[in-house]
Protein backbone atom coordinates (compact mmCIF):
# COMPACT_ATOMS: atom_id res chain seq x y z
CA UNK A 1 0.00 0.00 0.00
CA UNK A 2 1.10 3.27 -1.14
CA UNK A 3 -0.58 6.65 -0.05
CA UNK A 4 -0.58 8.99 -3.18
CA UNK A 5 0.41 11.70 -1.90
CA UNK A 6 3.57 10.84 -0.01
CA UNK A 7 4.82 8.52 -2.54
CA UNK A 8 8.50 7.50 -2.78
CA UNK A 9 10.28 8.31 -5.68
CA UNK A 10 12.87 6.02 -5.86
CA UNK A 11 14.10 2.33 -3.62
CA UNK A 12 15.83 3.72 -1.01
CA UNK A 13 15.29 3.97 3.09
CA UNK A 14 11.67 4.69 2.86
CA UNK A 15 10.38 2.03 0.82
CA UNK A 16 12.58 0.06 3.38
CA UNK A 17 11.15 1.57 6.27
CA UNK A 18 7.61 1.29 4.94
CA UNK A 19 8.36 -2.11 3.86
CA UNK A 20 9.07 -3.27 7.18
CA UNK A 21 6.06 -1.25 9.04
CA UNK A 22 3.89 -3.58 6.47
CA UNK A 23 5.58 -6.69 7.62
CA UNK A 24 4.78 -5.11 11.74
CA UNK A 25 1.45 -4.65 10.53
CA UNK A 26 0.86 -7.94 8.80
CA UNK A 27 2.27 -9.89 12.28
CA UNK A 28 0.01 -8.06 14.63
CA UNK A 29 -3.12 -7.88 12.73
CA UNK A 30 -3.65 -4.44 12.33
CA UNK A 31 -6.62 -2.64 10.37
CA UNK A 32 -5.76 -0.97 6.50
CA UNK A 33 -6.88 2.14 8.30
CA UNK A 34 -4.20 2.36 10.75
CA UNK A 35 -1.44 0.40 8.39
CA UNK A 36 -2.02 3.87 6.16
CA UNK A 37 -2.16 6.11 8.95
CA UNK A 38 1.13 4.98 10.44
CA UNK A 39 2.39 5.05 6.46
CA UNK A 40 2.55 8.67 6.11
CA UNK A 41 3.77 11.63 8.12
CA UNK A 42 1.33 13.49 10.35
CA UNK A 43 3.29 16.82 9.52
CA UNK A 44 5.60 17.63 6.97
CA UNK A 45 7.37 21.43 6.63
CA UNK A 46 9.96 22.06 3.41
CA UNK A 47 11.59 25.57 3.28
CA UNK A 48 13.92 27.16 1.52
CA UNK A 49 16.95 28.41 3.27
CA UNK A 50 18.81 31.43 1.74
CA UNK A 51 22.35 32.05 3.03
CA UNK A 52 24.51 35.01 2.73
CA UNK A 53 27.73 33.78 2.45
CA UNK A 54 30.93 35.32 3.64
CA UNK A 55 31.75 36.56 0.09
CA UNK A 56 28.47 38.35 -0.54
CA UNK A 57 27.15 35.89 -2.64
CA UNK A 58 23.59 34.20 -1.87
CA UNK A 59 23.00 30.51 -1.91
CA UNK A 60 19.23 28.66 -1.14
CA UNK A 61 19.63 24.88 0.26
CA UNK A 62 16.28 22.99 0.70
CA UNK A 63 15.34 22.23 4.40
CA UNK A 64 12.70 19.94 5.88
CA UNK A 65 11.20 18.82 9.30
CA UNK A 66 8.99 15.65 9.19
CA UNK A 67 6.73 14.53 12.57
CA UNK A 68 5.76 11.41 11.58
CA UNK A 69 3.52 10.44 14.90
CA UNK A 70 2.98 12.15 17.97
CA UNK A 71 0.55 9.38 19.75
CA UNK A 72 3.22 8.72 22.38
CA UNK A 73 4.03 12.68 23.19
CA UNK A 74 5.99 15.54 21.20
CA UNK A 75 7.92 14.90 18.38
CA UNK A 76 11.92 13.85 18.42
CA UNK A 77 14.68 13.98 16.36
CA UNK A 78 17.88 15.20 15.09
CA UNK A 79 18.89 17.70 12.30
CA UNK A 80 21.05 16.76 9.69
CA UNK A 81 23.25 18.88 7.33
CA UNK A 82 24.08 16.55 4.40
CA UNK A 83 24.23 17.40 0.29
CA UNK A 84 21.96 13.56 0.36
CA UNK A 85 19.32 15.14 2.76
CA UNK A 86 15.81 14.57 0.79
CA UNK A 87 12.19 14.33 1.65
CA UNK A 88 12.37 10.84 1.53
CA UNK A 89 15.54 10.43 3.54
CA UNK A 90 13.88 12.89 6.26
CA UNK A 91 10.56 11.02 5.93
CA UNK A 92 12.27 7.41 6.63
CA UNK A 93 13.99 8.90 10.04
CA UNK A 94 11.31 10.58 11.52
CA UNK A 95 9.62 6.95 11.13
CA UNK A 96 11.96 5.27 12.81
CA UNK A 97 12.24 7.75 15.56
CA UNK A 98 8.75 7.03 16.04
CA UNK A 99 9.85 3.25 16.59
CA UNK A 100 12.58 3.83 18.37
CA UNK A 101 11.11 6.01 20.98
CA UNK A 102 8.68 4.02 21.58
CA UNK A 103 10.99 0.57 21.86
CA UNK A 104 12.92 2.23 24.67
CA UNK A 105 9.55 3.94 26.42
CA UNK A 106 10.38 7.42 26.40
CA UNK A 107 7.07 9.39 25.95
CA UNK A 108 7.84 10.65 22.16
CA UNK A 109 6.47 10.44 18.97
CA UNK A 110 9.19 10.49 15.97
CA UNK A 111 10.39 13.59 14.11
CA UNK A 112 13.42 14.30 11.67
CA UNK A 113 14.61 17.63 10.16
CA UNK A 114 17.41 18.17 7.16
CA UNK A 115 19.04 21.06 4.99
CA UNK A 116 20.87 19.70 1.77
CA UNK A 117 23.76 21.25 2.58
CA UNK A 118 27.86 20.65 2.58
CA UNK A 119 28.96 21.67 6.09
CA UNK A 120 32.67 20.99 5.39
CA UNK A 121 32.31 23.70 2.33
CA UNK A 122 31.20 26.49 4.75
CA UNK A 123 32.63 28.83 7.38
CA UNK A 124 30.91 28.33 11.34
CA UNK A 125 29.47 31.76 10.78
CA UNK A 126 27.64 30.52 7.44
CA UNK A 127 26.45 27.61 9.10
CA UNK A 128 25.19 30.24 12.28
CA UNK A 129 22.88 31.62 9.33
CA UNK A 130 21.65 28.45 7.98
CA UNK A 131 21.05 26.94 11.07
CA UNK A 132 19.23 30.39 12.77
CA UNK A 133 17.26 31.32 9.44
CA UNK A 134 15.85 27.37 9.07
CA UNK A 135 14.68 27.45 12.54
CA UNK A 136 13.14 30.31 12.39
CA UNK A 137 11.69 29.00 8.96
CA UNK A 138 10.59 25.58 10.88
CA UNK A 139 9.52 27.61 14.37
CA UNK A 140 5.93 27.43 14.12
CA UNK A 141 5.48 23.41 14.40
CA UNK A 142 8.96 23.27 17.16
CA UNK A 143 8.76 23.77 20.33
CA UNK A 144 9.45 21.76 23.85
CA UNK A 145 6.27 20.31 23.99
CA UNK A 146 5.72 20.32 20.23
CA UNK A 147 8.82 18.67 18.39
CA UNK A 148 12.93 18.84 20.04
CA UNK A 149 15.01 19.14 17.84
CA UNK A 150 18.70 17.03 18.68
CA UNK A 151 22.49 16.63 16.86
CA UNK A 152 22.44 14.43 13.55
CA UNK A 153 25.16 13.84 10.82
CA UNK A 154 26.89 17.47 10.21
CA UNK A 155 25.40 19.05 12.99
CA UNK A 156 26.41 19.24 16.81
CA UNK A 157 25.92 20.67 20.14
CA UNK A 158 26.88 24.44 18.51
CA UNK A 159 24.23 23.98 15.95
CA UNK A 160 21.92 23.18 19.23
CA UNK A 161 22.81 26.14 21.00
CA UNK A 162 21.88 28.22 18.08
CA UNK A 163 18.25 26.74 17.51
CA UNK A 164 17.95 26.93 21.38
CA UNK A 165 18.96 30.96 20.92
CA UNK A 166 17.03 31.28 18.17
CA UNK A 167 13.59 30.02 19.39
CA UNK A 168 14.31 31.53 22.52
CA UNK A 169 14.79 35.33 21.08
CA UNK A 170 11.32 34.60 19.11
CA UNK A 171 9.05 33.57 22.36
CA UNK A 172 10.95 36.53 24.23
CA UNK A 173 12.13 34.07 26.77
CA UNK A 174 15.11 31.04 27.47
CA UNK A 175 13.86 27.65 26.07
CA UNK A 176 16.24 25.25 26.74
CA UNK A 177 13.92 22.33 26.22
CA UNK A 178 13.58 22.95 22.69
CA UNK A 179 16.67 20.97 22.14
CA UNK A 180 18.72 18.39 23.23
CA UNK A 181 22.22 17.67 22.56
CA UNK A 182 23.21 21.42 23.64
CA UNK A 183 26.31 22.46 25.52
CA UNK A 184 26.09 21.61 29.22
CA UNK A 185 26.81 25.15 30.28
CA UNK A 186 22.99 25.64 28.74
CA UNK A 187 21.81 22.84 30.60
CA UNK A 188 22.96 19.95 27.96
CA UNK A 189 23.24 16.40 30.27
CA UNK A 190 26.41 14.58 31.23
CA UNK A 191 26.57 12.31 29.45
CA UNK A 192 24.70 13.21 26.59
CA UNK A 193 27.54 13.66 23.88
CA UNK A 194 28.38 9.57 24.18
CA UNK A 195 25.03 8.32 24.80
CA UNK A 196 24.75 7.15 21.64
CA UNK A 197 28.06 5.47 21.43
CA UNK A 198 28.11 4.23 24.76
CA UNK A 199 24.30 2.60 24.20
CA UNK A 200 26.15 0.52 20.79
CA UNK A 201 28.81 -0.53 22.64
CA UNK A 202 26.26 -1.58 25.27
CA UNK A 203 24.31 -4.06 23.07
CA UNK A 204 27.39 -4.64 21.12
CA UNK A 205 29.07 -6.59 24.69
CA UNK A 206 25.27 -8.11 25.50
CA UNK A 207 24.84 -9.44 21.64
CA UNK A 208 28.59 -11.15 22.12
CA UNK A 209 27.83 -12.55 25.24
CA UNK A 210 24.58 -14.07 24.02
CA UNK A 211 26.71 -15.77 20.83
CA UNK A 212 28.72 -16.71 23.48
CA UNK A 213 32.13 -14.42 22.31
CA UNK A 214 34.29 -13.26 25.04
CA UNK A 215 34.66 -9.55 24.59
CA UNK A 216 38.72 -9.30 25.63
CA UNK A 217 39.96 -10.11 22.79
CA UNK A 218 37.07 -10.46 19.94
CA UNK A 219 37.64 -7.75 17.04
CA UNK A 220 35.70 -4.95 15.82
CA UNK A 221 35.50 -2.80 12.49
CA UNK A 222 34.02 0.86 12.57
CA UNK A 223 32.61 2.53 10.11
CA UNK A 224 32.16 6.50 10.57
CA UNK A 225 34.58 8.35 12.85
CA UNK A 226 31.97 10.89 14.41
CA UNK A 227 29.96 11.62 16.89
CA UNK A 228 28.53 7.94 17.19
CA UNK A 229 31.36 5.90 15.35
CA UNK A 230 34.12 7.61 17.69
CA UNK A 231 32.84 6.73 21.33
CA UNK A 232 31.48 3.25 19.98
CA UNK A 233 35.16 2.60 19.24
CA UNK A 234 36.41 3.65 21.98
CA UNK A 235 33.90 2.19 24.38
CA UNK A 236 34.74 -1.28 22.74
CA UNK A 237 38.34 -0.79 22.83
CA UNK A 238 37.83 0.48 26.86
CA UNK A 239 35.59 -3.20 27.32
CA UNK A 240 39.34 -5.23 25.62
CA UNK A 241 37.71 -5.26 22.15
CA UNK A 242 40.74 -5.41 19.73
CA UNK A 243 39.30 -2.22 16.96
CA UNK A 244 41.13 -3.25 13.96
CA UNK A 245 40.01 -1.00 11.60
CA UNK A 246 37.97 2.48 11.27
CA UNK A 247 37.00 4.77 8.56
CA UNK A 248 34.93 7.78 7.49
CA UNK A 249 34.36 9.89 4.62
CA UNK A 250 38.05 10.34 3.63
CA UNK A 251 39.58 6.86 3.91
CA UNK A 252 40.31 3.66 6.16
CA UNK A 253 42.97 2.30 8.13
CA UNK A 254 43.43 -1.01 9.69
CA UNK A 255 46.14 -2.46 12.38
CA UNK A 256 46.31 -6.01 13.18
CA UNK A 257 46.69 -5.90 17.16
CA UNK A 258 44.40 -2.58 17.15
CA UNK A 259 44.08 1.02 16.71
CA UNK A 260 44.94 3.05 19.32
CA UNK A 261 41.67 4.73 19.87
CA UNK A 262 42.49 7.50 22.10
CA UNK A 263 45.30 8.63 19.50
CA UNK A 264 43.29 8.18 16.87
CA UNK A 265 40.45 10.88 18.10
CA UNK A 266 44.16 13.36 18.80
CA UNK A 267 44.82 12.23 15.26
CA UNK A 268 41.67 12.96 13.74
CA UNK A 269 41.24 16.38 15.64
CA UNK A 270 44.09 17.52 13.71
CA UNK A 271 44.07 16.21 10.24
CA UNK A 272 40.35 15.83 9.73
CA UNK A 273 40.28 12.27 8.83
CA UNK A 274 41.57 9.06 10.70
CA UNK A 275 43.05 8.30 7.50
CA UNK A 276 47.15 8.74 7.40
CA UNK A 277 47.23 7.66 11.44
CA UNK A 278 50.66 6.64 12.18
CA UNK A 279 51.28 2.54 12.56
CA UNK A 280 47.70 1.56 10.70
CA UNK A 281 47.52 0.75 7.18
CA UNK A 282 45.47 2.11 4.67
CA UNK A 283 42.87 0.28 3.48
CA UNK A 284 39.88 0.01 0.89
CA UNK A 285 36.80 2.12 2.65
CA UNK A 286 34.32 -0.29 1.29
CA UNK A 287 36.28 -3.47 2.39
CA UNK A 288 35.38 -1.79 6.49
CA UNK A 289 32.21 -3.36 6.92
CA UNK A 290 33.21 -6.99 5.15
CA UNK A 291 36.52 -7.73 7.15
CA UNK A 292 36.68 -10.86 9.19
CA UNK A 293 35.81 -9.39 12.87
CA UNK A 294 33.70 -10.44 15.04
CA UNK A 295 31.75 -7.42 15.42
CA UNK A 296 31.31 -4.78 12.73
CA UNK A 297 29.64 -1.62 13.26
CA UNK A 298 28.38 1.00 10.52
CA UNK A 299 28.40 4.55 12.28
CA UNK A 300 27.84 6.64 9.23
CA UNK A 301 25.07 6.56 6.86
CA UNK A 302 22.12 4.75 5.74
CA UNK A 303 22.08 1.97 2.45
CA UNK A 304 26.15 0.57 2.90
CA UNK A 305 25.38 -2.40 3.69
CA UNK A 306 23.25 -3.91 0.57
CA UNK A 307 22.94 -6.86 -2.21
CA UNK A 308 26.10 -6.10 -3.39
CA UNK A 309 28.00 -6.99 -0.79
CA UNK A 310 25.83 -8.58 2.12
CA UNK A 311 27.44 -11.57 1.02
CA UNK A 312 30.44 -10.79 1.64
CA UNK A 313 29.99 -9.35 5.39
CA UNK A 314 32.17 -11.74 7.83
CA UNK A 315 31.58 -10.23 10.89
CA UNK A 316 29.13 -12.63 13.35
CA UNK A 317 27.37 -9.61 14.40
CA UNK A 318 26.60 -6.22 13.11
CA UNK A 319 25.05 -3.17 15.38
CA UNK A 320 23.91 -0.81 13.79
CA UNK A 321 25.23 2.18 14.86
CA UNK A 322 23.63 4.57 11.76
CA UNK A 323 20.25 4.79 11.46
CA UNK A 324 19.33 2.16 8.27
CA UNK A 325 22.62 1.14 7.27
CA UNK A 326 21.00 -2.32 6.09
CA UNK A 327 19.06 -2.53 3.21
CA UNK A 328 15.82 -4.95 3.32
CA UNK A 329 17.53 -7.34 0.57
CA UNK A 330 20.85 -7.40 2.24
CA UNK A 331 19.00 -7.81 6.29
CA UNK A 332 17.68 -10.97 4.17
CA UNK A 333 20.85 -12.11 2.80
CA UNK A 334 22.51 -11.54 6.37
CA UNK A 335 19.84 -13.56 7.77
CA UNK A 336 20.83 -16.04 5.70
CA UNK A 337 24.14 -16.11 6.72
CA UNK A 338 23.20 -16.35 10.48
CA UNK A 339 24.70 -13.57 11.05
CA UNK A 340 23.35 -11.17 13.80
CA UNK A 341 22.03 -7.78 13.16
CA UNK A 342 20.96 -5.63 16.52
CA UNK A 343 18.84 -3.27 14.49
CA UNK A 344 19.07 1.00 14.65
CA UNK A 345 15.77 1.52 16.70
CA UNK A 346 17.88 -0.70 19.50
CA UNK A 347 21.09 -0.37 18.67
CA UNK A 348 21.56 3.64 18.21
CA UNK A 349 18.63 4.10 20.82
CA UNK A 350 21.04 5.44 23.44
CA UNK A 351 20.88 9.29 21.98
CA UNK A 352 17.34 9.69 22.51
CA UNK A 353 17.26 8.00 25.67
CA UNK A 354 19.95 10.59 27.13
CA UNK A 355 17.99 13.51 25.17
CA UNK A 356 14.64 12.28 27.02
CA UNK A 357 16.83 12.75 30.48
CA UNK A 358 17.90 16.13 29.32
CA UNK A 359 14.55 17.59 28.43
CA UNK A 360 13.54 16.20 31.70
CA UNK A 361 16.32 17.91 33.03
CA UNK A 362 15.72 20.93 31.23
CA UNK A 363 12.12 21.15 32.12
CA UNK A 364 13.03 20.46 35.73
CA UNK A 365 16.15 23.14 35.88
CA UNK A 366 17.77 20.20 37.69
CA UNK A 367 21.13 18.61 36.50
CA UNK A 368 21.92 15.33 37.21
CA UNK A 369 24.92 13.19 37.56
CA UNK A 370 27.09 11.37 35.52
CA UNK A 371 27.00 8.24 36.96
CA UNK A 372 23.39 8.32 37.33
CA UNK A 373 22.68 9.12 33.70
CA UNK A 374 25.03 6.52 32.23
CA UNK A 375 23.41 3.90 35.00
CA UNK A 376 19.64 4.87 33.71
CA UNK A 377 20.75 4.95 30.16
CA UNK A 378 22.14 1.09 30.59
CA UNK A 379 19.03 0.11 32.29
CA UNK A 380 16.97 1.35 29.71
CA UNK A 381 18.73 -0.05 27.00
CA UNK A 382 19.16 -3.42 28.76
CA UNK A 383 15.38 -3.69 29.09
CA UNK A 384 15.05 -2.52 25.59
CA UNK A 385 16.99 -5.67 24.54
CA UNK A 386 15.74 -8.43 26.52
CA UNK A 387 12.31 -7.45 25.43
CA UNK A 388 13.38 -7.90 21.96
CA UNK A 389 15.61 -10.73 22.09
CA UNK A 390 12.55 -12.28 24.10
CA UNK A 391 9.78 -11.33 21.38
CA UNK A 392 12.20 -12.49 18.70
CA UNK A 393 12.55 -16.23 19.91
CA UNK A 394 8.84 -16.27 21.22
CA UNK A 395 7.92 -15.24 17.27
CA UNK A 396 10.47 -16.72 15.44
CA UNK A 397 11.83 -13.36 13.88
CA UNK A 398 14.64 -11.15 13.48
CA UNK A 399 15.67 -8.63 16.24
CA UNK A 400 14.27 -6.21 13.39
CA UNK A 401 10.98 -7.41 12.79
CA UNK A 402 11.22 -8.29 16.75
CA UNK A 403 11.80 -4.48 17.57
CA UNK A 404 9.75 -2.56 15.01
CA UNK A 405 6.74 -5.24 15.88
CA UNK A 406 7.11 -4.19 19.87
CA UNK A 407 7.30 -0.64 18.80
CA UNK A 408 4.21 -0.25 16.54
CA UNK A 409 2.28 -2.52 19.12
CA UNK A 410 3.29 0.74 21.95
CA UNK A 411 2.21 3.36 19.12
CA UNK A 412 -0.87 1.67 18.15
CA UNK A 413 -1.83 1.11 21.87
CA UNK A 414 -1.63 5.15 22.76
CA UNK A 415 -3.46 5.53 19.43
CA UNK A 416 -6.39 3.74 20.18
CA UNK A 417 -6.60 4.76 23.97
CA UNK A 418 -6.31 8.30 22.72
CA UNK A 419 -9.13 7.65 19.96
CA UNK A 420 -9.74 9.42 16.53
CA UNK A 421 -10.08 12.99 16.60
CA UNK A 422 -13.09 14.16 16.16
N1 LIG B 1 24.48 11.71 16.87
C1 LIG B 1 23.59 10.93 17.47
O1 LIG B 1 23.31 11.08 18.68
C2 LIG B 1 22.91 9.83 16.73
C3 LIG B 1 21.92 9.09 17.38
C4 LIG B 1 21.34 7.99 16.74
C5 LIG B 1 21.74 7.67 15.45
N2 LIG B 1 22.68 8.44 14.81
C6 LIG B 1 23.06 8.03 13.46
O2 LIG B 1 24.44 7.68 13.43
C7 LIG B 1 24.97 7.97 12.13
C8 LIG B 1 26.19 8.86 12.28
O3 LIG B 1 25.79 10.07 12.93
P1 LIG B 1 26.83 11.04 13.64
O4 LIG B 1 26.02 11.90 14.54
O5 LIG B 1 27.97 10.25 14.17
O6 LIG B 1 27.31 11.93 12.39
P2 LIG B 1 28.68 12.73 12.25
O7 LIG B 1 28.44 13.74 11.20
O8 LIG B 1 29.17 13.17 13.58
O9 LIG B 1 29.71 11.62 11.70
C9 LIG B 1 29.51 10.91 10.52
C10 LIG B 1 30.78 10.13 10.23
O10 LIG B 1 30.55 9.29 9.10
C11 LIG B 1 31.58 9.50 8.15
N3 LIG B 1 31.06 9.17 6.83
C12 LIG B 1 30.15 9.84 6.10
N4 LIG B 1 29.92 9.18 4.95
C13 LIG B 1 30.69 8.07 4.99
C14 LIG B 1 30.91 6.99 4.12
N5 LIG B 1 30.26 6.91 2.95
N6 LIG B 1 31.77 6.01 4.49
C15 LIG B 1 32.44 6.08 5.65
N7 LIG B 1 32.27 7.07 6.53
C16 LIG B 1 31.42 8.05 6.18
C17 LIG B 1 32.01 10.93 8.34
O11 LIG B 1 33.30 11.18 7.79
C18 LIG B 1 31.97 11.01 9.86
O12 LIG B 1 33.14 10.43 10.41
C19 LIG B 1 23.82 8.56 11.34
O13 LIG B 1 23.15 7.52 10.65
C20 LIG B 1 22.91 9.12 12.41
O14 LIG B 1 21.57 9.25 11.98
C21 LIG B 1 23.28 9.50 15.42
Amino acid sequence: MTPPNQAPVAAGPLIDARAQLAGAVEHLGVSDGVHRMLSISRREMAVSVPLRRDDGSTAVYEGFRVQHNFSRGPAKGGLRFSTAVDLDEVRALAMWMTWKCALVDVPYGGAKGGVSIEPRDHSQAELERVTRRYTSEILPIIGPDVDIPAPDIGTDERTMAWIMDTYSAAVGHTVPGVVTGKPISLGGSLGRASATSRGVAHVALMAMTSRGIDPVGATAAVQGFGKVGRDAARFLSEAGVRVVAVSDVDGAIWAGDGLGITHLGDHADSAGTVAGFDGAESIDPASVLTLDVDVAVPAAVEGVITAANADRIQARILVEGANGPTTNEADAILADKDILVVPDILANAGGVIVSYFEWVQSNQAYQWREREVQERLEERMERAWHAVVDYAGAHRMSYREAATALAVQRVIEAHDLRGLYP
